[in-house]
């Protein structure tokens, strides 16, 4: 088991956003959290990410990363550094050259991250979750930004994730290719 939610329930500005929420992925699992905005997609990977509480329920989960709006990199670090820096406090810097090239950034290692586009900078997120060797990826819109190109590689970097025993916890509103994903549709909220 790599995250179990236990009838969670989620609650922000005193609004219920979700509540009697199960859901339990295991090694290779998949998840992709859908629902119109402000349904709590985002809420509920930053509940699994542990950065929020549940109102109520329980979340079991072991390492984890979170690829949040921000690529949460020091903009004013050349990007390798800025990723060895996270890497170093999970003991994986060994991991950094290989997660910048899975995402087609190594040419771009000495740049200072605040001078990234968009999708680069997006791509630079997504190394730093890679280089994690967290089992659990916790994926907010990882698509948004990305050319085709980069999506595709997203994807295999998913696969790869999820056939090396990992999993992934994905909210999206573009289409991905998720194969055997279970799906978690929040409603409702306006
Ligand atoms: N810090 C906060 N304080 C109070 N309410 C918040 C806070 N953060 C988010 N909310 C509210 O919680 C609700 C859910 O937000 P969330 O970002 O989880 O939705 P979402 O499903 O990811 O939406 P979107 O599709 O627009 O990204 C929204 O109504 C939002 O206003």
């Amino acid at each position: 088991m790599i995250l179990r939610l236990d009838q969670v329930a989620c609650a922000r500005g005193g609004r219920l956003l979700f509540a009697n929420l199960d859901l339990t992925l295991g090694r290779g699992d998949a998840g992709v959290v859908t629902g119109p905005n402000g349904a709590g997609k985002s809420s509920l990977l930053r509940l699994c990410a542990g950065l929020l509480r549940p109102f109520e329920g329980r979340i079991e989960t072991g390492s984890r990363a979170l690829l949040g709006e921000q690529c949460a990199l020091d903009g004013e670090r050349a990007l390798a550094a800025a990723l060895a820096f996270w890497a170093t406090l999970d003991g994986t810097r060994d991991r950094v050259e290989p997660a910048l090239a899975a995402v087609d950034l190594l040419p771009l290692a000495d740049v200072p991250v605040r001078l990234l586009s968009t999708g680069q900078r997006r791509r630079a997120g997504l190394a730093r979750v890679v280089a994690s060797g967290a089992a659990l990826w916790l994926l907010d819109e990882p698509a948004n930004g990305l050319d085709t190109a980069s999506i595709a590689r997203l994807e295999a970097l998913v696969a790869d994730h999820r056939a090396a025993g990992g999993a992934v916890l994905v909210a999206t509103h573009l289409p991905l290719a998720l194969p055997g994903g279970a799906t978690i549709a929040l409603g409702g909220a306006a």
